[in-house]
């Protein structure tokens, strides 16, 4: 590749939104939502509660079908494919209320969603047997550190260790494009600095790009390269976290509010 084609290659959002919205009978809760996220990227997405910040996270994972407008990856319309078509191109996201099984080990999690990953054809009986997907699980419970913790229960974790969990889940799929919806909720004050550091090792570390919607300012400063304000269902701004706050539209827009 020519330094001119790399450099128009590193330009390409690896996301593209065009347009994008939905309503829920005539009403719009996403509107007019037009972005590009490039690869590796790190991009936070703030706003009051019921923004649309979630829901935008449901048309870009494909959870909600837009009403109007595109989602491109890698240059290819997925407007139209459901979740587990833009899973296998590489789309993950994780949810804001946990998604775990009470009475399943940690290790029985990530093993099961290595299955998941590994397609239709990876069998239940294989799921049992667990050999297949030993080293993948342990390499991810290593990373997410909770390799000590492969045999509890997930109800026995704590709300840190939760999210660990749903991101090694997560990560054992491989995925290069993740959506984080509030990774610290419900995380105790003592939790929360290890689990950004995570985060920071996901993006940085293995490289992938990454989409967060976060509300704690000192958390997503420390990590995002553009931050993305929504409100009322529109993308208000998108820029650097410094761009952002100086910005008398969103200050305007946010007057007498927490970011
Ligand atoms: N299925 C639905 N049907 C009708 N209205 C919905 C539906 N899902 C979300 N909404 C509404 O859309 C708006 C945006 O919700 P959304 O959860 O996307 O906001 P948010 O920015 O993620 O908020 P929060 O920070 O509280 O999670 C809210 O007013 C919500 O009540």
């Amino acid at each position: 590749m020519t330094a001119a084609a790399a450099t128009t290659a590193a330009a390409t959002p690896v996301l593209r939104l065009d347009d994008l919205g939905w309503s829920v009978r005539g009403v719009p809760i996403v509107h007019g939502v037009s972005c590009g996220v490039r690869e590796g990227e790190f991009v936070a997405f703030i706003g009051p509660n019921g923004a649309g910040k979630t829901s935008l996270f449901n048309l870009i994972s494909g959870i909600r079908p837009a009403t109007t407008g595109t989602v491109t990856l890698d240059g290819t319309d997925l407007t139209r494919a459901g979740v587990h078509a833009r899973a296998r191109r590489g789309l993950g996201r994780t949810f804001q209320t946990s998604s775990l099984w009470p009475g399943m080990t940690v290790a029985e999690h990530v093993r099961l969603a290595a299955q998941a990953a590994a397609g239709p054809r990876a069998s239940y009986r294989l799921w049992r047997r667990a050999a297949p997907y030993r080293q993948e699980v342990a390499d991810v419970l290593e990373r997410t550190e909770l390799a000590h913790r492969a045999d509890t229960p997930a109800a026995a974790l704590s709300h840190g260790e939760k999210r660990k969990l749903e991101l090694a889940v997560l990560l054992v799929g491989d995925p290069r494009i993740i959506l984080l919806d509030e990774p610290m909720a419900g995380v105790s004050a003592e939790e929360v600095p290890a689990l950004t550091a995570l985060v920071r090792s996901v993006h940085r570390d293995l490289g992938r790009t990454v989409l967060m919607v976060e509300h704690h300012m000192d958390v997503l400063l420390g990590l995002a390269d553009r931050v993305a304000v929504m409100h009322h269902g529109t993308l208000l701004a998108l820029d650097t976290p410094d761009a952002v706050m100086a910005d008398p539209t969103v200050q305007d827009a946010y007057l007498g509010e927490e970011l």
